[in-house]
């Protein structure tokens, strides 16, 4: 049969990531890593000494232990950036595998022919027909048609979605099922060039890009590298002054446990662990930077219909003013819709008819198509009459721009429909209001939870609508939201987005029209739903599989435990490079100056393997922080505060002691062992 769904399968292969961590070992690989380039050259010093002192006939096993437990530490760096990719790479690889077997039934240009195809060919502007009961070949947006689809294979959750050319609803994605109804999908990316290939690119290490933060914690840490350079090098010295004549060896050894290799070793790792973790949330991201600004989020914007409610806006009942008959409003409210593309122009068609209307368009009528700026629509007949139809403000002054009055009936009837959260759409011919259409709407489930959590988080909510004051008020309350605003068009979106990030806050705005793409473009985290147009998914750096408003919780949480996981695993890294300096310095210069004795307070048994300990320490704890580094530190709502110090206690603190008793632990087994 036609595109069925294949199986799936998920692995993680030991193989592929030790070969992975020996490509890594490449020095444009290493000169990314500008820690573990130190490293690396360290590993290659030690080796040549080592066959430097072969050669002539010198000791040379510390040396070449030296080289292997650093060649190790590069290895272990080098693996957890690819356990880390593996995990993402294999979800996205079985999800790309689906796509690539995938066949379409592409349309020729003129339109009149259909061919089969591979999925693969099919490039960015090509229109594809999808009939019932098969998988949607590529990314794309219905421009023809409206279906049930299960989009299971990239959500995950199997109840079904409408999805409708014309609508805010009109996006498809690979390998999702049409349930009825035929479909034409304009395809919307090249090959390779799909959300999902833009994010498997992205996790794979070549093309990754450092993020700002990322990249100012790589300076710091090549600072750090250089003082710790600096310090070893003037120890030189100052070994030879007091009589002590450390080997080579034995001095790259102590940079590597100075230098902050944990945590040079893991920030790759940090970084593609929170993109994977926000694609397990069914949250594609563009960039890793999508992921990180998540975390810091202090305002939240959502465009109400669509985004907080579930949109499928319905014409319910019709309501005149004092004086107007009930089928003039209905007739009238009938042909301002008749060339309305949008679910609410065509559920106010269908009401009409439905109660008995049976009026037409004569030849010759202007239809006036609704736009998200004067949130009106209507038609101009040759006989002169124009009548619309549109959000409360811009019937009020359409009415009165044209000499007429605006019954204070009005706003009452307005009130009455918007109280409870539906969206009157008033109905004027010329300068006389005639009524108003009650559409009805639903509040997406679980939203006001969400909200309230997110409030905990330090997140401000603002609902940000087209519809008038009331019910924005009505669903504002019914969601919990913050904040909201009313009668907004797409500029004042934008403005206010602006506004707030001027006041130094960082914005996120969910959205799904095409009337929202500026603001998600704006934001700093523009969250788009993937049911939404083609010009939201584009505009936005994050697009949420499952169009889920309250999905910014989980993004939120997933950005702030990347922050905090990097934050802890630097302060303990450093605190531990600190405490190893103390734990091995005194065995080093004990023998020549017998006063440090005092500080020798691990005992260790001597240089040598006080050397051999700290440098194997310092390799073996990037290995053991690896799933810590991909698992993160659980973010639970507190203060910023409180994390820090809470932080600095366990991290900072841990990082100082542990290297004591696990250096001695090591010195022991050294001791039995040679
Ligand atoms: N087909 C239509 N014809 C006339 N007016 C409409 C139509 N659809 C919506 N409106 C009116 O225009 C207002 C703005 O609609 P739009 O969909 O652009 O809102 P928005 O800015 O995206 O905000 P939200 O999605 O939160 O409602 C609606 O609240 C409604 O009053
Ligand atoms: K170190
Ligand atoms: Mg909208």
């Amino acid at each position: 049969m036609f595109n069925q769904t294949p199986k799936m399968t998920d692995s993680l292969e030991v193989g592929s990531i030790v070969r992975q961590s020996f490509k890594r070992l490449s020095p444009q690989s290493l000169a990314r890593n500008p820690v573990m380039m130190v490293v690396g050259t360290g590993t290659l010093v030690t080796a040549l000494l080592g066959i430097t002192h072969l050669t002539q006939g010198e000791p040379a096993a510390l040396d070449f232990a030296i080289c292997a437990i650093l060649l190790f530490t590069v290895l272990f760096a080098n693996g957890a950036e690819s356990v880390a990719e593996a995990r993402g790479k294999a979800q996205a690889g079985a999800l790309r595998a689906t796509r690539e077997s995938l066949k379409a039934r592409k349309i020729d240009i003129d339109g009149d022919r259909v061919r089969e195809v591979p999925a693969t060919t099919l490039r960015k502007g090509d229109r594809v027909l999808v009939k019932p009961n098969e998988l949607i070949p590529a990314d794309g947006e219905i421009v023809n048609g409206a279906a049930t689809i299960n989009e299971s294979a990239v959500t995950g959750e199997s109840a079904p979605v409408l999805r409708e050319a014309g609508t805010d609803n009109s996006g498809v994605s690979a390998g999702t099922k049409v349930l009825s109804d035929d479909i034409v999908v304009e395809v919307t990316a090249d090959p390779g060039n799909s959300l999902l290939d833009r994010m498997i690119a992205l996790v794979e290490g070549a093309k990754r890009q450092k993020t700002p933060s990322e990249l100012a914690l790589s300076v710091l840490l090549a600072a750090m590298t250089l003082i710790f350079l600096i310090v070893v090098v003037t120890l030189v010295p100052f070994a030879g002054f007091v009589g002590a004549d450390p080997s080579f060896s034995v001095l790259v050894a102590l940079l590597v446990c100075l230098i902050p290799t944990t945590i040079g070793g893991l920030l790759p790792a940090i970084g593609i662990a929170g993109m994977d973790r926000a694609m397990r949330a069914n949250v594609i991201a563009k960039s890793g930077k999508a992921v990180e600004v998540a975390g810091s989020i202090d305002t939240l914007l959502l465009d109400k219909t669509g985004t907080i409610t579930l949109g499928d806006r319905k014409a319910i009942a019709f309501e005149t003013v004092q004086g107007v008959a009930a089928g003039t409003l209905r007739d009238a409210a009938l042909l301002t819709s008749l060339a309305d593309p949008t679910p609410e122009g065509k559920s106010v068609v269908a009401l009409a008819r439905n109660q008995g209307s049976d009026v037409e368009a004569s030849e010759g009528t202007d239809f006036i198509e609704f736009s998200a700026s004067t949130r009106m629509s209507g038609i101009d007949m040759p006989d002169g009459r124009v009548l619309r139809k549109g959000a409360t403000d811009a019937i009020r002054k359409f009415v009165t721009e044209n000499g007429g009055h605006y019954p204070d009936e009005t706003d009452r009837l307005v009130e009455r429909v918007a109280k409870n959260g539906a969206t009157p759409l008033v109905v004027a011919e010329a300068d006389r209001v005639l009524g108003i259409i009650a559409l009805s709407d639903v509040i997406k489930t679980g939203i006001k939870e969400r909200f309230a959590k997110l409030r905990e988080m330090g997140v401000k909510t603002v609902m940000i609508t087209g519809d008038n004051p009331l019910t924005a008020a009505a669903i504002a309350a019914e969601a919990g939201v913050d904040d909201f605003v009313a009668e907004a068009t797409p500029e004042q979106k934008l403005d206010i987005i602006r506004k707030e990030q001027a006041e130094g806050r960082m914005v996120a705005m969910m959205g799904d029209g095409t009337n929202d793409a500026p603001a998600l473009a704006q934001a700093d985290l523009g969250l788009a739903m993937n049911s939404g147009t083609q010009a939201a998914r584009e505009a936005g750096n994050m697009v949420d599989l499952d169009s889920d408003p309250g999905k910014l919780l989980e993004v939120v949480e997933i950005g702030k435990q990347l922050l905090i996981t990097r934050g802890s695993l630097t302060t303990f890294s450093l605190a531990n490079d600190v405490a190893k300096y103390f734990a091995i310095l005194p065995a080093l210069f004990l023998s020549s100056l017998p006063a440090l004795g005092v500080l020798n307070i691990l005992n260790l048994s001597n240089p040598m393997n006080a050397v051999l300990a700290a440098t194997i320490f310092n390799a073996l704890i990037i290995p053991a922080l690896i799933p810590f580094a991909l698992k993160g530190v659980r973010y639970t709502p507190a203060s910023a505060t409180q994390l820090l110090r809470r932080n600095l206690l366990i991290f900072g603190l841990g990082g100082l002691l542990l290297p004591f008793p696990a250096i001695k632990a090591l010195d022991l087994m050294l001791t039995v062992a040679l």
